[in-house]
């Protein structure tokens, strides 16, 4: 069980400050948090930040240890970051990185359970046919499952992953968030999600954590921070939320809030 402290977050490339004033304590173990917002709001990079990879001012706690104290060993054991990039087209076989991801963090463990740890994890995944398929050729979507296998071989705490599902076709969504939701249950963990698709998301996340310009726009259970006004504040759209005959809340965009056109993706 693992808990996660934000208090008073700041992330910034040199002068150029990309969030700021980030407090949040929701993150419960046993749960899975949206983050969602435009492009270049600062969804990576507050992913990254967590997974001990860009320096930050203010607080995150993991389990009351601060961030930037875990060493690399101890932080790799506890949170694993998938990023959005996917995995390169080597040509290794997909098995092979699987047990090279599980060994560069658990190299105390004999090969023999490494692999049947990876083993359980292509089950887990529905991927067995891919085992023995080099990287390099392999389809995108193909690649994004391996990345996704190299991450839970390591039964991490805490799953940072950005976009996991971008390159998935639906029934590989799908598939994807019920293997993160069945490990998070299992080891009473965390995972935060960034994902574009908001029903993906509303769907299948407890609760979201929406960044506008900077900063927090809101968070909370998705019916809730999800809201005409949000939408319009962080995407610029005109929508509502619904409730499908499941009972299942849902957004539908009717189209931008001016006739304008967004504005343009760039460096802040
Ligand atoms: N290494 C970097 N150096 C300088 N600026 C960066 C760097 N990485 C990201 N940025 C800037 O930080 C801002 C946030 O980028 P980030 O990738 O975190 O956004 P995002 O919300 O994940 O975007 P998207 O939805 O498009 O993936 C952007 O303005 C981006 O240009």
């Amino acid at each position: 069980m693992t808990y996660l402290q934000i208090e008073d977050l700041e992330i910034a490339y040199g002068k150029n400050t990309i969030l700021r004033d980030v407090t949040l304590s929701c993150f419960k173990p046993g749960t899975i948090t949206g983050i969602l917002g435009p492009n270049g709001v600062g969804k990576s990079s507050f992913l990254r930040t967590l997974a001990g990879l860009a320096p930050y001012r203010g607080s995150i706690q993991y389990d009351e240890t601060e961030n930037r104290t875990l060493g690399h060993g101890e932080r790799a054991r506890k949170v694993s970051y998938l990023p959005q990039t996917l995995p390169q087209g080597t040509n290794l076989v997909a098995y092979e990185s699987v047990i090279s991801a599980c060994r560069a963090v658990r190299p105390d463990l004999p090969r023999h359970i490494v692999e049947t740890m990876t083993e359980a994890v292509f089950d887990r995944l529905n991927i067995r046919h891919l085992a023995f398929q080099p990287m390099n050729s392999m389809s995108g979507g193909q690649r994004q499952m391996i990345g996704l296998a190299q991450i839970i071989v390591r039964k991490p705490d805490v799953m940072l992953l950005d976009e996991p599902t971008s390159a998935l076709d639906l029934r590989w969504q799908l598939g994807v968030l019920d293997v993160v939701r069945n490990l998070v249950d299992e080891q009473n963990g965390i995972a935060l999600i960034a994902l574009h698709d908001i029903n993906l998301a509303m769907r299948h996340c407890d609760q979201i954590v929406l960044f506008g310009e900077n900063s927090v726009l809101s968070h909370g259970v998705p019916e809730h921070a999800m809201s005409p006004d949000m939408l319009s504040r962080a995407y610029h759209v005109k929508g509502r939320i619904e409730t499908c005959s499941q009972g299942t809340h849902f957004v539908i965009v009717d189209g931008l809030t001016n006739k304008a056109t967004p504005e343009p993706i760039t460096n802040r």
